[in-house]
């Protein structure tokens, strides 16, 4: 049990918590067992008795002890509400997770008849499947159940879709993670804190639902009594005997804060959650890797053009005829300005865009696989294992639910069919490799528990728990202070050195690009206007490269004088087919002071 834990169980809501669920639990498994003979053993002398020591609640109408039946009623009222949160809960989960994979139109769908239910006051709606599923016990259960499925809907689509946009999603599905596997594994344990917290708060509510069918006569049914039943036989004599209604009403709302409580424990347990990996596959089911000649192009695209689908339902063009081609081994920087189609066009050549883009082009091949179709399943475990990909943002990078080491064997457990020990040992070296100390340590650790640096050069050695023949690095260090990019761009290199593979290295900062890479392609406006070796910047002849190069301050420039300013972005997006308004590969940008 972690400390974090303890500590929280130490809080009064902690305590409360412990000491409120080891009653009911008590109450649920031995109430019956126990009290089971004195809450049905009648004694007409002492009918509808007031408060004493004898019978501290009273009696009822036939002399049953009230508080016996009490305790008795908790393992009804305990275990229909469970029951009900879960037909909730796991049918909120389904719905809210198929509503959140589904094509936009369909998860639009599915939304709105979400919000349909949910404008139905909840009550209502299981007083009318109460119908449905008749006035007994368990019709009450489906009842509650199901009348709180919305809810759950609701609640799990909104947090399904906002985690499925993160980058540690992109990458699973990077690594050819199937649209289950990364709802199971990525999604579903980063929205289980909300969801935990929702589940013991709705706990609480179905308690005070069930409370209220009874009373109203619709849920538990004679000879079988719950909190409610009780509370409605003892709201007649209120005025009278008030322990006699407020006795299971007691029971009700303290039984309800437990719940309540229980969520906000459950919250502070959830760093700890992990789930069990799917089964590994058999070596038999291993097929050989077919290789590619050594000297071909890791990625080579031409004519490349991509698009995207406009809010009107139409085409865009964002990269408009693009020709690229890196070698093996090669560090390839892409610079351009903000929107010039730098990560389009690399994620377009490592076939990485979703479906919301159309990729066009004359030929793109990924080391001799042909992008332009679906890959195989052979293929795909090959994509998976030579690209690796590092976002901007090392914080979403990884799933922040499962430990470092745990991300990082994925990799190899489930593409590269390595055993569980073989790819932990693996990932040692590979985060040794990137120069994070005590690696053994670290990899037990969860991601905020490396600072940024670390997190970008754990992404990195990530990318070398397969084989990698392409590394595309987004802004990688555009997160990170000045020391810290230095120590991922040599965990870069150092990646690139002992595995050989390629680099394309997309940036802003031409003078980081310069730095790092053999080759610089500058991208504006959908186009690669111009693309020299690393060294020979001086000779750049377009006047957007030489501007970029102005931008750069060096020790020689004069601080008295502000930073040359490179003309407005030239508009970037136009309908596929047609030409563009600006051409960007004109020679007219001008370098104003
Ligand atoms: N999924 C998408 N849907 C619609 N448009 C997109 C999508 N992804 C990118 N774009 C558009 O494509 C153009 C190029 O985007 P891209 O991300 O390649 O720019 P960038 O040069 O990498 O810029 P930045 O440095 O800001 O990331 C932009 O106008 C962007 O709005």
């Amino acid at each position: 049990m972690s400390t974090r834990f303890t500590r929280t169980l130490r809080t009064p809501a902690g305590i409360t918590v412990m000491i409120g669920g080891v009653v009911v639990l008590l109450a649920t498994v031995f109430g019956p067992v126990l009290f089971g003979e004195a809450a049905t053993a009648r004694d007409i002398a002492g009918r509808q008795q007031g408060v004493s020591l004898e019978h501290p609640f009273g009696t009822d109408e036939l002399g049953r002890d009230l508080l016996a039946r009490v305790i008795v009623a908790t393992r009804v009222s305990v275990l229909l509400t469970l029951g009900a949160t879960g037909i909730s809960v796991i049918g909120g989960v389904l719905v809210g997770i198929i509503a959140a994979v589904l094509p936009p139109v369909a998860r639009r769908l599915v939304n709105a008849l979400i919000d349909i239910l949910l404008s139905f006051p909840w009550l209502l709606l299981a007083l009318f499947f109460s119908v449905i599923w008749g006035t007994t016990a368990t019709g009450a259960m489906l009842a509650v159940g199901f009348a709180g499925i919305p809810v759950f809907g609701r609640l799990v689509s909104t947090l399904a879709s906002s985690v499925a946009g993160s980058d540690f999603v992109h990458a699973a599905r990077i690594l050819g993670s199937s649209p289950l596997r990364t709802s199971v594994r990525h999604v579903v344990p980063n929205i289980l804190p909300p969801l935990l917290v929702n589940t013991a708060s709705h706990a609480s509510v179905t308690l005070l639902s069930f409370a209220a069918l009874s009373f109203l006569g619709l849920g538990v049914q004679a000879p079988e009594y719950d909190w409610g039943r009780l509370l409605n036989e003892g709201a007649r004599r209120i005025y009278v005997d008030p322990m006699a209604a407020m006795g299971p009403g007691i029971a009700i709302v303290l039984t309800g804060v437990v719940f309540s409580l229980l969520g906000a424990l459950f919250s502070e347990k959830r760093s700890n959650r992990t789930l069990r990996a799917l089964p590994r596959r058999s070596r038999a089911e291993t097929r050989a890797i077919p290789t590619v000649p050594e000297a071909a192009p890791v990625v080579e695209a031409v004519d490349l053009r991509v698009s995207f689908r406009s809010e009107d339902g139409g085409l865009v063009e964002r990269v408009h005829g693009v020709t690229l081609s890196v070698a093996p081994g090669e560090i390839v920087g892409i610079v351009g300005e903000s929107g010039s189609g730098k990560s389009v066009t690399a994620m377009a050549a490592a076939g990485l865009l979703g479906p919301d883009s159309l990729v066009e082009s004359d030929s793109l091949v990924f080391r001799g696989i042909d992008m332009t179709r679906e890959p195989t399943s052979v293929e795909k475990r090959r994509l998976a294992l030579e690209q690796a990909m590092i976002f901007q943002d090392p914080l979403s990078s990884l799933n922040p639910s499962l430990t470092v080491g745990r991300q990082l064997r994925e990799v190899s457990e489930i593409h590269g069919r390595m055993s569980r020990s073989a790819a932990a040992a693996r990932a040692i070296e590979a985060l040794t490799l990137v120069r994070i100390p005590d690696a053994a340590r670290r990899l037990r650790q969860l991601p905020h528990e490396f600072s940024g640096g670390m997190r970008q050069r754990a992404m990195i050695a990530m990318g070398l728990m397969g084989t990698p023949r392409l590394i595309i690095a987004d802004e990688p260090t555009t997160a990170l202070d000045v020391t810290v990019q230095r120590q991922v761009l040599r965990a870069l290199r150092d990646a690139q050195r002992s595995t050989g593979a390629a680099i394309l290295l997309i940036s802003h900062d031409i003078a980081l690009v310069s730095g790092f890479c053999d080759r610089v392609v500058v991208m504006r406006g959908g186009r690669i206007v111009e693309e020299l070796a690393a060294d020979r910047l001086d000779d750049a002849r377009h006047p957007y490269t030489r501007g970029l190069i102005a931008c750069v301050p060096d020790m020689g420039t004069d601080r008295d004088k502000p930073l040359p300013v490179i003309d407005a972005e030239p508009p970037s997006g136009r309908e596929p087919g047609t030409s563009a308004s600006t051409d960007p590969t004109a020679e007219h940008t001008e370098v104003v002071a």
